[in-house]
């Protein structure tokens, strides 16, 4: 079984993906992809320097993650063309770790995606699970882990679809607004009534 694992921003996909890892799934996690598919020397980062401007690279040849967000983040027209650069390279390798994890014997695997919504790709998944926490609480996380104003914040958060939206669109809802054991709990659940075992 392909489980798709998606949310918004900051509402705890990493944290449920890791929890999915610690009982032995494998995670496709396109957020990890994006981060190799921009390696210097890339193809990818060339593209990414020649649209955005030489700026975005920092002295060591890597990517400043932090400038081309405050570029992208704010600004439609500039994500598209980001997304435009980097999602087939992303979709390729994702696309690959998944059929090796089916090749090792794994009878399930999680493909961790923030954009499944955004970027359409229901279809790779036979299943969806979304995290999900309130609004109040998602800005909150996001602004402590990024150190981010609040502006920047709701900027980051109106980049992608409504989280009620993609709580429509799931098998499954895990509301991470709580202890870590609780949204456990919740998993736990899940995984047992699909019978998915690693
Ligand atoms: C703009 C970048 C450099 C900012 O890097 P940064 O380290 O600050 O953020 P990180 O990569 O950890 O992403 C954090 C979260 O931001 C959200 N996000 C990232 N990219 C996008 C995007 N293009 N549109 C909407 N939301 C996005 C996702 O929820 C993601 O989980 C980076 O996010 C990026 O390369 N984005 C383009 C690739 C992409 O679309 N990634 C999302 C999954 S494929
Ligand atoms: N139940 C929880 N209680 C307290 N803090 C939490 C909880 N779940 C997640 N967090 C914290 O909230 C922040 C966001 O969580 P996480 O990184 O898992 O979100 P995400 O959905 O993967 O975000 P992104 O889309 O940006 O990758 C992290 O700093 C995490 O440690």
């Amino acid at each position: 079984m392909i489980i798709g694992l998606t949310g918004s921003i900051a509402t705890g996909k990493s944290t449920v993906s890791r929890m999915l890892k610690e009982k032995g799934y494998p995670v496709v996690d396109a957020d990890e992809i994006s981060r190799q598919v921009v390696e210097p020397g890339s193809i990818v980062l060339d593209k990414i320097a020649d649209v955005f401007g030489e700026d975005v690279i920092d002295q060591n040849g890597r990517l400043n993650r932090e400038k081309l967000g405050s570029l992208i983040f704010k600004d439609k027209s500039q994500r598209k063309k980001l997304n435009e650069i980097m999602h087939p390279a992303v979709r390729q390798e994702m696309i690959r770790q998944k059929e090796s994890w089916l090749e090792k014997g794994f009878n399930t695997v999680i493909m961790d995606i923030p954009l499944l919504f955004e970027s359409k790709l229901e279809s790779y998944v036979e299943k969806i699970i979304v995290v999900t926490a309130t609004p109040a609480i998602q800005r909150e996380r996001l602004i402590a882990r990024n150190s981010l104003s609040g502006e920047e914040a709701d900027a980051r958060i109106n980049s992608q679809l409504p989280i009620t939206e993609k709580e429509e669109g799931a098998d499954a809802v895990i509301n991470n607004n709580d202890t870590l054991e609780e949204t456990e709990r919740q998993l736990d659940v899940i995984l047992a009534k699909w019978h998915a075992l690693p």
